[in-house]
Formats: structure tokens, C-alpha cells, sequence
């Protein structure tokens, strides 16, 4: 597998990130270790059984899309989405209009997240009946990042095949069941997606967004939907969604959840373009 060069550019600078947290009193490994001990680390909800629950499920459509509503200031492929936006107040909307799970950014250089922008998410919908679940969307190269996560109030977590070494992946991935989120692993082709489903992933991302040059294909989704049919995955397409007809070819494909980051975040009236999206 050769990972894109943006990829590798990300995560040589969230090692350096990592590595500064992690030397920093109050932010060392035992430290965050020793608070989640203490049951610091808010209430877990969990991803997969959130994941399956939507608006749009009832006895006469099983067979719903759920959403994944993603918080997204900046990106390296667009630059400045919205710099401006608050996340509690997204948070919120994208909650009441029914989204399943809440994507928060927490890269800092190219995406323009943080975890404080994680935690203000979880804080405005930690009331809500049936709240959303919390993903921590991060370029994820260590336990340390999980932990983290675990403590600011995230529910799941990203894994991206393309970016780790097999082993790593099995240890990240069975450290962070461990802490009860089972994450979201991505993939990008029909290898990672064999990959994941050795793993025993429950829960599976394919990103329609090339990574080499960002160009984006709905279909690279579509083409993976057979490997994972008949088997208890929920397959997630990520990347480029913006209209009905996109998650309607996917629901009918057999996808069982979307994940929209720049559309939601142009949207002047987020909980009218969820309606029109899904169909709500
Ligand atoms: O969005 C990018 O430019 C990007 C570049 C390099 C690595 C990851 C990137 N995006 C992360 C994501 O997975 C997307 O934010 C997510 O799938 C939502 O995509 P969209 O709806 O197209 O904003």
C-alpha cells in the first residue's frame, strides 16, 4: 500500500503533536491513564448500536440511512469551510435533526479542530434523550491518541488502514475496544477493505476521496458494498455526499450510513438540508 503523500505529511506532524502532549506534565501517558482510572472519562455510549438507530427506520423501511454529521473548520483539499462555526451550536442541530453520530475534527494544522472542539460537542447534546454518538475524526498513531479521546468525551474513534502497519492496526484497534468504542476503520480500496474485515471491524468507512490527488468517486463505495454483504458490518460511505440521490443509490446498494462534512457545514439551514437529504 503506498500512503498519499498529504497522509504522510499529517502524520508526521501529529507524531511531533503526540510526542510534545505526551512529554507535558498533566498530559503525560500515566496522567491521562491514571484520570481514566479514576473514571474521569464521561458516560460511553455505544457506536455500532447507535449507528444502527436513524429517524428514518421503522417496521416499513428496516432499512434506513443513518448520518454521521461531521464538524469540519478547514480541509486540506478546500482550504477554509467555515472558520467561524461553533461547535456546541453544530452539534446541537445536527442532533436535533437526527444524526446518529457527531465526526469532530481534532486535527489542529490542516482541519483547524481541536479536543476542546470535541468536548464543546459532547457538552451541548450530553442532555438530549438518545444523544448522538462522538468520533473522534483524527489521523490516529498511537494508544496515547485514544486514551485522549476517551477522556474528552469521545464514544469512537478513527482507524485508517491505509496509514498503519498491521500490527499496529490490531493493537490500536483491540486497545480502543478495550476501552469500549469500537472504531471506525477506514478504507479506501478492495486490499484495506480485506484487511478490515480480518480485523473483525464492526463498523467500516470507505472514503470515496482519493487521497493522492482528492479527486472524489462515488463509486469507490459502491465497488467495496459486496465484500462486506451478508455479514454483521455496518458499511459507512465517506466523502463528496451532498444530495438525496447520492444517499438514496447507497441505501439502495446496501450502505447503512453516510458521513457529510462539507455540505453540512455550507448548508445555510442544516436541519432543512438534513431533512432533504435523508429524506426525514
Ligand atoms: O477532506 C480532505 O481534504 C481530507 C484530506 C486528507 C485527509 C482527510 C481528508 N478528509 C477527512 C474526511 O474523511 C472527510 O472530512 C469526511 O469524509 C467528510 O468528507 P466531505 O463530506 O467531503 O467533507
Amino acid at each position: 500500500m503506498s500512503a498519499p503523500s498529504i497522509l504522510l505529511e499529517i502524520y508526521a506532524q501529529r507524531g511531533k503533536d503526540v510526542e510534545i502532549a505526551s512529554s507535558t506534565p498533566g498530559t503525560r501517558p500515566h496522567e491521562i491513564d491514571a484520570y481514566l482510572a479514576m473514571n474521569l472519562a464521561p458516560p460511553l455510549i455505544s457506536f455500532v448500536d447507535r449507528l444502527k438507530r436513524n429517524p428514518g427506520t421503522s417496521s416499513s423501511t428496516p432499512s434506513s440511512v443513518s448520518l454521521m454529521s461531521e464538524i469540519k473548520r478547514a480541509s486540506p483539499s478546500k482550504g477554509p469551510i467555515a472558520m467561524d462555526i461553533n461547535p456546541a451550536a453544530q452539534a446541537l442541530a445536527y442532533a436535533k435533526a437526527g444524526a446518529s453520530t457527531i465526526s469532530v475534527l481534532t486535527e489542529p494544522t490542516w482541519f483547524k479542530g481541536s479536543l476542546l472542539d470535541m468536548r464543546l460537542a459532547r457538552q451541548a447534546i450530553d442532555g438530549l434523550p438518545d444523544r448522538p454518538a462522538i468520533l473522534r475524526k483524527e489521523f490516529i498513531l498511537t494508544e496515547y491518541q485514544i486514551a485522549e479521546a476517551r477522556l474528552w468525551g469521545a464514544d469512537t474513534v478513527l482507524l485508517i488502514v491505509a496509514m498503519l502497519e498491521q500490527e499496529t492496526l490490531e493493537r490500536l484497534y483491540k486497545y480502543s475496544v478495550g476501552l469500549g468504542m469500537e472504531p471506525l476503520v477506514e478504507v479506501n480500496n478492495e486490499k484495506e477493505m480485506e484487511v478490515a474485515v480480518k480485523l473483525g471491524a464492526k463498523v467500516i468507512g470507505v472514503n470515496n476521496r482519493n487521497l493522492h490527488n482528492f479527486e472524489v468517486d462515488m463509486g469507490t463505495t459502491s465497488r467495496l458494498v459486496d465484500m462486506v454483504r451478508e455479514r454483521d458490518i455496518v458499511l459507512c460511505a465517506l466523502s463528496g455526499i451532498s444530495n438525496r440521490g447520492d444517499v438514496e443509490t447507497y441505501r439502495e446498494q446496501g450502505v447503512r450510513a453516510v458521513l457529510i462534512g462539507e455540505a453540512l457545514m455550507r448548508a445555510e439551514d442544516v436541519s432543512q438540508f438534513i431533512v432533504q437529504l435523508l429524506g426525514w
